[in-house]
């Protein structure tokens, strides 16, 4: 059996609103092997986001346990993209403060291994070159740009940080067709060239047929079915499975 990198066993996840409780995610486990990228599919509500903030250390499991392998790095290894970049960046900084940002706050400690002897804005020039984006976007405020390109802010922000593991969450979803295509080509391309591993979340299953090789399938917050991507598409074994399936095939091809 290959190594896993990230293990969650026995996930639960629980809102409290008053008296009201929601349980998100229930007895969820599964691993994610180094380098590998891995589908989180199911409708609307199934507790795809929990469980990836929960990985991402952003929100505390009710039961359960989250085991990431000891890396040398003394910073999280795990970092999450959201949906709407626009949402996720400060609109009055420049993207040149957006990417240095996170790299001035670290430790001493922590900086010193990360920068190793290189200053933060060389390491801010490369990463934006490394997404795609051009050396003037650096003065750029987020609303000058488009939403695919500040996507891929969000994208060199978190490679900023060395992750071993991106949680991807809808990271397309509120791009159209084509910048879509462009970014995940990159995130491909990402994945390939800096050995990721991907847990990447999505509704749409033609974008996690194209970008992982195994998917877990979600509904009211346990996984219904897991394997490969391929298996998943040609012959998914739960009649929920089918539907989403059913209905990804209706949407345009990537
Ligand atoms: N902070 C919160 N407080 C209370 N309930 C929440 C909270 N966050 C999520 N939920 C509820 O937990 C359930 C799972 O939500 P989650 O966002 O994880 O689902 P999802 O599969 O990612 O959905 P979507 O595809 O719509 O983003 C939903 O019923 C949601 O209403």
């Amino acid at each position: 059996m290959q190594a896993s990198l990230v293990r969650a066993d026995g996930l639960q996840i629980v809102f409290r609103s008053g008296r009201a409780t929601h349980v998100a995610a229930q007895d969820v486990t599964f691993n994610l092997a180094p380098g590998e990228s891995v589908g989180l599919v199911g409708e609307s509500g199934s507790g795809k986001s929990s469980i990836g903030q929960a990985i991402a250390g952003l929100l505390q499991p009710s039961a359960g346990t989250i085991d990431i392998a000891p890396s040398t790095a003394p910073w999280p290894t795990v970092q999450m993209v959201f949906q709407d970049p626009a949402a996720a960046l400060n609109p009055r900084r420049p993207v040149r403060r957006l990417l240095a940002e996170p790299l001035e706050v670290l430790s001493r400690a922590m900086a010193r291994t990360v920068l190793q002897g290189r200053a933060v804005d060389d390491l801010v020039v490369a990463a934006a070159r490394a997404v795609g984006l051009r050396d003037e976007h650096l003065q750029s405020l987020p609303h000058e740009l488009s939403g695919g390109q500040r996507q891929r802010v969000c994208i060199a922000r978190a490679l900023l940080m060395q992750p071993r593991v991106l949680i991807l969450d809808e990271p397309t979803s509120a791009l159209d067709l084509t910048v879509q295509a462009q970014i995940l080509n990159l995130l491909s391309d990402l994945r390939r060239e800096h050995g990721l591993t991907y847990l990447f979340i999505s509704h749409d299953l033609a974008v996690v047929r194209h970008m992982c090789e195994r998917v877990l399938v979600l509904q009211h917050g346990r996984v219904v079915e897991t394997g490969a991507s391929d298996q998943i598409f040609a012959a998914p074994a739960q009649a929920y499975t089918r539907r989403l399936t059913e209905a990804a095939q209706m949407q345009p091809a990537i």
